[in-house]
């Protein structure tokens, strides 16, 4: 149901104080075709409230032709910004830059990042983003479990459906997403509240089962019956099952590209405001799938590419895969146990 323009300006000052946003610094608002009126509305007001220098870049939707789906993350690598050297040079000179078309996984926003220009991602409809809105203790819980990941050298999870994964860790770096951009060159995206890595490339093996109620994103689907994914050597090499892996095989053999069957990134959930359930209570197109990404204790993996964490894997398939009832460890040690998060996994 819709938030007051009230509610969702006041969203946006507390995630722009917590993303340290001074008086005088650049603010560029990234918007295409698709940007929802009121978060922008929202987000100007805000930022100008907080006395920062604010621009707008309207920039033309691309990849229509080439997508089976309208949502921004099912094609991925190029943007409006590839080739687009007045609009990235904007971007660089800009303290932050909040996004509300959709760059991520494109290695324009990598070199962006680089020069110290924090990111922040928010495309989900105003009343997601008004209940996800982010706090410290989202940041604490997720650097932790994101520091037990970076000790580790292995992730294994297993499930009572049949999951039995091995990967192998340490040549990726962490990813925290926690909702907000507190230090430079830092991305994040809200709404969020996850910690992610990625497996040593190549070295994901043994087997995934998508059970029944697990979730498909972009499809935005919750599986009726099991998919069986058989990993070797960090590939997807088999997906087995009914309706729901002939659906997921045929789109994905639509992208024609072997390095969308690549392991991407693996990790669980930590966002106790994002909830299973809720995507079954949105149309498709409404939201992006959020709370699926990061309901607390989920088993997130996703298909495809590893540009994100420095790795040389460009693909435009990106499937984002959230299961339930995982036991999610790390070198041996729970972190989640059947979808409940512990200790380790910081609770
Ligand atoms: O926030 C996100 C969204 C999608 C994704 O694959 C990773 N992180």
């Amino acid at each position: 149901m819709p938030v007051s323009d009230y509610q969702l300006i006041s969203a946006w000052q507390q995630v722009l104080k917590l993303s340290n946003l001074e008086a005088g610094q650049t603010v560029t608002i990234l918007t295409s075709s698709a940007t929802n009126q009121q978060t922008l509305l929202a987000a100007t007001v805000a930022s100008q409230s907080m006395g920062a220098v604010v621009n707008r870049l309207d920039l033309p939707p691309v990849n229509a032709e080439k997508a089976l789906s309208r949502d921004p993350l099912a094609y991925l690598g190029t943007t409006p910004l590839t080739g687009n050297k007045a609009a990235i040079a904007a971007l660089k000179e800009s303290d932050l830059v909040l996004d509300l078309m959709t760059l991520l996984f494109s290695p324009e926003q990598i070199d962006i990042l680089k020069g110290g220009t924090k990111i922040l991602l928010a495309v989900e409809p105003p009343e997601i983003l008004v209940r996800t809105v982010p706090t410290e203790a989202d940041r604490t819980r997720v650097k932790a479990a994101a520091a037990r990941i970076a000790a580790a050298r292995e992730m294994t999870v297993v499930s009572e459906a049949g999951t039995d994964l091995r990967c192998p860790l340490g040549e990726f770096h962490p990813i925290s997403e926690y909702g907000f951009v507190d230090e430079p060159g830092r991305w994040d995206h809200w709404p969020s509240g996850f910690a992610l890595t990625f497996p040593n490339e190549g070295q994901a093996s043994g087997r995934i089962v998508i059970d029944k109620g697990d979730i498909l994103l972009p499809q935005k689907m919750y599986c009726s019956s099991q998919i069986i994914l058989t990993v070797e050597n960090g590939y997807a090499t088999k997906i087995e099952g009914g309706i729901d892996a002939d659906l997921l095989n045929e789109y994905m053999a639509s992208f024609n590209d072997p390095e969308g069957y690549a392991i991407s990134h693996i990790g669980w959930g930590l966002q106790p405001r994002c909830h299973w359930s809720t995507l079954g209570l949105y149309d498709r197109e409404q939201t992006i799938g959020m709370d699926a990404r990061a309901f607390e204790g989920n088993f997130l993996f996703s298909l495809g590419p590893n540009n994100e964490a420095g790795g040389k894997r460009t693909t435009a398939c990106h499937i984002d895969i959230p299961l339930r009832h995982c036991t999610v460890r790390l070198d041996g040690e729970d972190m989640v146990r059947n979808g409940k998060v512990l200790d380790g996994g910081v609770k």
